[in-house]
């Protein structure tokens, strides 16, 4: 059987972003990792201060932010603009050939606008496809595509989308070319038995643990979309999905979180 080439597909959240120092330290041992990489950041923190200083309301429902059409200015300009463009300066200081993209250049990450059933979410996307090919080839080109919350339905219209979501569907699809590796990594050491005890780290999570915390109510916020898109990457082409402190990206070694079916 023909073995396929390693791909690391990492993803940094709000909290990362907003510490200098812990964004400075991730990006420079992002940038000596081996190999074909992508990059995805979220930047949720960021543009709720931003909305704050603008007088926006922000509303979040299970980790997901309603995003009416102001909300979808600062969110835009914030992950499109500053903080990607941020990141990826970050990333060239490091000799990392960084490539800053939403989900609309190269047409790479297509969605539609989340269906308004129980909850109406505004301006939020769910993706219904990635272009693999382009990305393969930007990797091919030795590049790294560094992407933003931000994707598009071909139509002119741009949505909102969980980063955690992109980051999944990214690796899934880079599944039928690549041995893809998932690793979201955050301020905390993996996901806590007990949110009080920031050491009680659960090492494993299948299907059946990830039920039984659901049912303790021991995940909320934005934990509940990173392990449905943790579980969701598995169930694709995604061979190794881990939930980790950011200096994971450094130090494989570190107690973190291993999910598996
Ligand atoms: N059991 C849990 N273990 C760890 N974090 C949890 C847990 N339940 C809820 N959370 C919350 O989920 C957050 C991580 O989700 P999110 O804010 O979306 O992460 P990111 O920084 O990657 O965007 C943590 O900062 C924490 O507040
Ligand atoms: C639809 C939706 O919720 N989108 C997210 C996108 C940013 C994000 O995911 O940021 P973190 O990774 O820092 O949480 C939001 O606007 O908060």
């Amino acid at each position: 059987m023909e073995t396929k080439q390693k791909l690391l597909v990492a993803k940094i959240g709000g909290n990362i972003i907003e510490d200098k120092n812990a964004l400075d330290s991730f990006l420079k041992d992002f940038s000596k990792v081996e190999g074909p990489r992508i990059l995805i950041h979220g930047g949720g923190k960021s543009a709720t201060k931003l909305a704050s200083r603008l007088g926006v309301r922000t509303e979040m429902i299970d980790g997901r932010r309603i995003t009416s059409a102001e909300n979808l200015e600062i969110v835009v300009m914030t992950y499109a603009g500053l903080l990607n463009k941020t990141i990826v300066a970050g990333l060239q200081k490091n000799n990392c050939n960084a490539l800053g993209l939403t989900g609309a250049d190269a047409n790479l990450i297509v969605a539609d606008k989340r269906p308004a059933q129980f909850v109406d979410y505004g301006y939020v996307g769910d993706v219904t496809s990635v272009n693999s090919k382009t990305l393969k080839g930007f990797l091919e080109l030795g590049i790294t595509p560094v992407f933003c919350a931000v994707t598009h339905d071909t139509n002119g219209q741009l949505f909102n989308t969980n980063a955690d979501t992109i980051a999944s569907e990214i690796a899934s699809a880079m599944g039928a070319y690549y041995d893809v590796s998932l690793f979201y990594c955050f301020e905390l050491k993996g996901v806590l038995e007990n949110i009080e005890d920031k050491d009680s780290v659960i090492e494993y999570i299948n299907l059946e643990k990830y039920s039984e915390l659901r049912d303790a109510e021991a995940i909320s916020d934005g934990m509940l979309p990173k392990l449905k898109n943790c579980f969701d990457a598995l169930q694709k082409d995604v061979s190794k999905v881990h939930i980790a402190n950011a200096d994971f990206i450094k130090d494989n070694t570190i107690k973190h979180t291993t999910l598996s079916l």
